[in-house]
C-alpha cells in the first residue's frame, strides 16, 4: 500500500493482520483474523491512515446532498459546526446515472475513472428506482472487479472475509440475501462474469463487513467496506476508532495499544446495556461478543440504575404488566434485566425506552421529533429508574439538541449542550481527546458561539455571563483535543484552529493590549457559571 510506506519511517510496519483469539467457534478453535499493532501506540496517535475506503455506498437521504466522491456533505449546520465543508459547496448531478451527485469536475473525473464509467449507462434507466445501499455497494464491487479495478491484494483480501452464509441460512434470512444479490447481478450487468452463489455471498459479506461512513463530526452518510478496515474485530471497550477525513480514513488509537495486541473498534454504540450490546452484535454480525467489558456482565455503569427493580413506583409496575399483557414482549432479549416479576417489569419500561427512541430516530420533521424526544425524556426521568447517562436517556439528549437547533430553539438546545457537558461526557466518554467527546462540545461550542453573537444571547445569559468568553473556553478545549482524537493536520482540527485564531483576534480587538490577562483571570468564573447551566433544565 503507497500509504503504508509515509507513517512511522524509521518504524516497523504499523499493523498486520493474524489470527484473532476473539473470534472462535464453540469448539473453541480460532476461526478468524484481526489487526494486531506492529509496534507501541500512545493514545491519539493513528494506526493506519488511507486515501479512501476501497467502495463506499451513500445512504438514500444523503445521495441528494452529498459528493459522492469526496463525501463532502454540503447542508451546512444552522450553528456552524461543520466548518470543515468548504464554504458554499454544492453538489450536481450526474448527467448520466441521474444517481449520484459531485461536487467539483475532478470529484466527477475520479469516480468515473475509478469504475463510475462502467455502471453509468446501466444505472440511467434505472434512476427514479431506490436501490438499498448494500445492493449499490456489492454492485460497484462486481463491475469494478470485472474490469481489472481492484488490486489483487485487495481483492483477495476482501474474499477472505466472512460471509457469514451460514447464519444466515439458519437464521432465515438467506432468501432475502439471493434476491437481493438476483438485482445486484442484473443491475451491474456481471451475470456473465460471477455466479448466483458468488454475488450472494459477496452481497452477504458488505452485509457483515460494512462500516459506517461518517463525517468528522460523525455524522452518518452511508456504508464503507474495505479489505483491511473490514479486518478489524469489535470490542464493546475499543483501544481503537476509526475517524474520516473527507474519504480518507483512518484508524486512531483511543488507549495505548502494545506492540502485537489486538486492535479493536466498536461496530456499535458501547454506551448501551450488555443485553442490547450482544443482541445487537449476534443480529447483525452473528456473533457473541466475549470482549472483556462483556466478560463483566451486567454488572457496569451502562447497566445500572437509580433504584432497585422492587422500587420502582407503584404507576410504572402497572404500566409495565399493561405492556406485557399487551405487546409482545417475549422476545425481549435486548432489555433482559433479570428473572423475578420486577425485573420483567424493568425489562419492559426499558422496552418501551428504546421503542420511543427508535421511532424518534426514524422521524424526519424536527418538529414531530422533538415532540417524540421529549416523551421519551420525560418516560425515562419519571419513571425514576434512569441515571442521567443511561442510554437510551443520553442518546435521546443529543437528539433533542440536533433537532431543536434544527428549528431554532438555540437557548434549549444550549442549556441541554451544559447538562451533557457537565453530567455526561465525562462519564460517556472518560478519554478527554474520545472523539465523540470532542465533536459534541465542539457542537457545544459552536452554539454558545452563536447565542453570544445574538442580541441578549436571545434572553439566557444572565448578570456575569459572558457567553464569547464560554464559546473561546470550549474551543480551546477542542483545539487542543482534536489534535488527539483527529490528528492536528485533519480538516476538522485545522477548521477548529482557524476559528481558534479569529476569535482570539475578535477578543484582543475588544478587549485591548491586557486581552490575555483579562481572559485568563476571567474563564475560571465563566467555566463555573457554564456549570450552573447545566443544572438549568430539570431532565
Ligand atoms: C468485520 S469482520 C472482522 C474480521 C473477521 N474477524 C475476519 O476474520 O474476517 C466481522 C466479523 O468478525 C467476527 N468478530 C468481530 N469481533 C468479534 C468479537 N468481539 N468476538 C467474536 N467475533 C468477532 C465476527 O464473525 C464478525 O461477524
Amino acid at each position: 500500500m503507497e500509504e503504508e510506506s509515509k507513517y512511522h519511517s524509521g518504524l516497523s510496519f504499523p499493523f498486520y493482520i493474524a489470527r484473532s483469539e476473539i473470534c472462535v467457534n464453540a469448539a473453541g478453535e480460532c476461526i478468524g483474523d484481526g489487526i494486531f499493532a506492529g509496534h507501541d501506540f500512545d493514545a491519539g496517535e493513528h494506526i493506519i491512515a488511507m486515501k479512501r475506503p476501497l467502495v463506499v455506498s451513500l445512504s438514500t437521504e444523503r445521495l441528494v446532498d452529498t459528493c459522492a466522491n469526496c463525501f463532502a456533505w454540503t447542508e451546512g449546520t444552522s450553528i456552524g459546526s461543520r466548518l470543515y465543508v468548504p464554504e458554499g459547496i454544492k453538489v450536481q448531478t450526474c448527467a448520466g446515472c441521474k444517481r449520484f451527485r459531485y461536487c467539483s469536475k475532478q470529484c466527477q473525473k475520479e469516480a468515473w475513472n475509478r469504475g463510475h464509467k462502467h455502471e453509468c449507462k446501466n444505472l440511467r434507466p434505472i434512476s427514479n428506482r431506490e436501490i438499498p445501499k448494500a445492493v449499490l455497494a456489492a454492485m460497484e464491487i462486481l463491475i469494478r472487479q470485472k474490469h481489472g479495478l481492484i488490486r489483487d491484494k485487495d481483492w483477495e483480501m476482501l474474499c477472505r472475509l466472512d460471509t457469514h452464509i451460514d447464519d444466515f441460512k439458519r437464521n432465515g434470512k438467506y432468501a432475502e440475501i439471493e434476491l437481493m444479490a438476483m438485482g445486484t447481478s442484473q443491475f451491474s450487468w456481471t451475470q456473465d462474469t460471477f455466479s448466483k452463489d458468488f454475488v450472494a455471498g459477496m452481497y452477504a459479506r458488505v452485509l457483515t463487513n460494512s462500516l459506517t461512513l461518517i463525517t468528522p463530526t460523525f455524522d452518518p452518510l452511508g456504508i464503507m467496506i474495505d479489505p483491511t478496515l473490514g479486518h478489524i474485530n469489535h470490542s464493546c471497550d475499543p483501544n481503537a476508532y476509526i475517524v474520516l477525513d473527507g474519504p480518507e480514513p483512518a484508524i486512531r488509537t483511543l488507549k495505548p495499544i502494545n506492540k502485537d495486541e489486538e486492535v479493536y473498534i466498536s461496530y456499535i454504540d458501547p454506551t448501551n446495556p450488555y443485553a442490547r450490546r450482544q443482541s445487537e452484535l449476534k443480529a447483525r454480525w452473528s456473533f457473541t461478543c466475549k470482549c472483556t467489558k462483556c466478560q463483566k456482565g451486567a454488572t457496569l455503569d451502562e447497566d445500572k440504575w437509580l433504584i432497585r427493580s422492587e422500587k420502582m413506583a407503584q404507576k410504572y409496575k402497572d404500566l409495565a404488566d399493561a405492556m406485557i399483557e399487551l405487546e409482545d414482549l417475549g422476545d425481549n432479549e435486548a432489555n433482559y434485566v433479570g428473572e423475578s416479576e420486577d425485573e420483567k417489569r424493568l425489562a419492559a419500561i426499558q422496552w418501551k425506552a428504546f421503542d420511543m427512541y427508535e421511532d424518534e430516530q426514524q422521524t424526519v420533521d424536527p418538529q414531530e421529533a422533538i415532540k417524540k424526544i421529549e416523551d421519551g425524556m420525560r418516560w425515562c426521568y419519571q419513571s425514576g429508574l434512569w441515571p442521567i447517562n443511561r442510554q437510551p436517556y443520553a442518546a435521546f439528549r443529543d437528539d433533542i439538541i440536533v433537532n431543536m437547533s434544527s428549528v431554532g430553539n438555540y437557548p434549549i438546545a444550549f442549556a441541554q449542550c451544559a447538562k451533557r457537558y457537565k453530567y455526561i461526557l465525562p462519564k460517556l466518554y472518560p478519554e478527554i481527546a474520545h472523539p465523540l467527546r470532542v465533536v459534541q462540545t465542539w457542537q457545544t461550542a459552536m452554539l454558545t458561539l452563536y447565542l453570544a453573537s445574538e442580541e441578549g444571547a436571545m434572553g439566557i445569559a444572565q448578570a456575569g455571563v459572558d457567553m464569547s468568553l464560554i464559546a473561546y473556553m470550549l474551543v480551546i478545549e477542542v483545539k487542543f483535543m482534536s489534535r488527539l482524537s483527529h490528528g492536528a493536520n485533519s480538516r476538522f482540527a485545522k477548521s477548529v484552529s482557524k476559528k481558534f485564531d479569529e476569535m482570539t483576534a475578535e477578543l484582543h480587538a475588544k478587549l485591548g493590549p491586557n486581552a490575555e490577562d483579562l481572559m485568563s483571570n476571567a474563564i475560571p468564573r465563566q467555566r463555573e457559571l457554564f456549570m450552573e447551566m447545566g443544572d438549568w433544565l430539570q431532565y
